[in-house]
């Protein structure tokens, strides 16, 4: 099955359910590109020697990459890290990650502030562009391990929203100017 991306509900319920609106209204892998938002699906269980893997990173640059598992006993202050994920922020460059296991959720802002939620799942790989802002949260299932990918040395600071003034921000309102 494809991409799982959906217009959230506005309920102040438990953030790993799933807040589909009823009835459902799902959002397409063009709309998500339209925000800058790209997906490749890739087969996690060869990550380690995956030839397509490996030429998407050389491709986009994507020098560095490391692996979080994220649970309550793998990831220290994991409560809190947990926390910050899911505040709104951006960062002033793309976030590019890729399950190796388990799902979460990401969650988009589009042109409209309306909330874009994407089911991630193992094989999932997404770029997030710099200036979106976005957010993550675990789903009910509390587990995921991810690769993270980095053009370069990475730079893990988030800009919590309000950063309408950052350069990087009005840099991304401007890109979407004209889709
Ligand atoms: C799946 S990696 C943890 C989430 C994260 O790094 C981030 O910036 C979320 O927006
Ligand atoms: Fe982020």
């Amino acid at each position: 099955m494809g991409l799982e991306t959906w217009f959230m509900d506005s309920s102040e319920e438990d953030q790993r359910k799933p807040h589909k609106l009823t009835p459902d209204q799902p959002v397409s892998l063009e709309e998500l590109r339209q925000l800058g938002v790209f997906h490749w699906k890739l087969n996690a269980d060869i990550y380690e020697t995956d030839p397509e893997l490996e030429k998407i990173r050389k491709d986009q640059g994507y020098s560095y990459m490391d692996i979080i598992s994220i649970h309550k006993d793998t990831l220290p202050n994991y409560e809190e890290k947990l926390k910050s994920f899911f505040e709104e922020h951006l960062h002033l460059d793309d976030e590019i990650r890729y399950i190796l296991d388990g799902q979460a959720y990401f969650d988009v802002r589009d042109q409209e502030e309306r909330w874009i939620r994407i089911a991630m799942k193992k094989g999932d790989l997404i770029t997030l562009p710099a200036g979106i802002y976005h957010r993550f949260t675990l789903d009910e299932t509390n587990y995921t391990k991810a690769m993270r990918l980095f053009v370069g040395e990475p730079v893990w600071k988030a800009y919590n929203r309000p950063a309408d003034d950052s350069d990087i921000r009005k840099k991304y309102v401007t890109s979407l100017q004209g889709c």
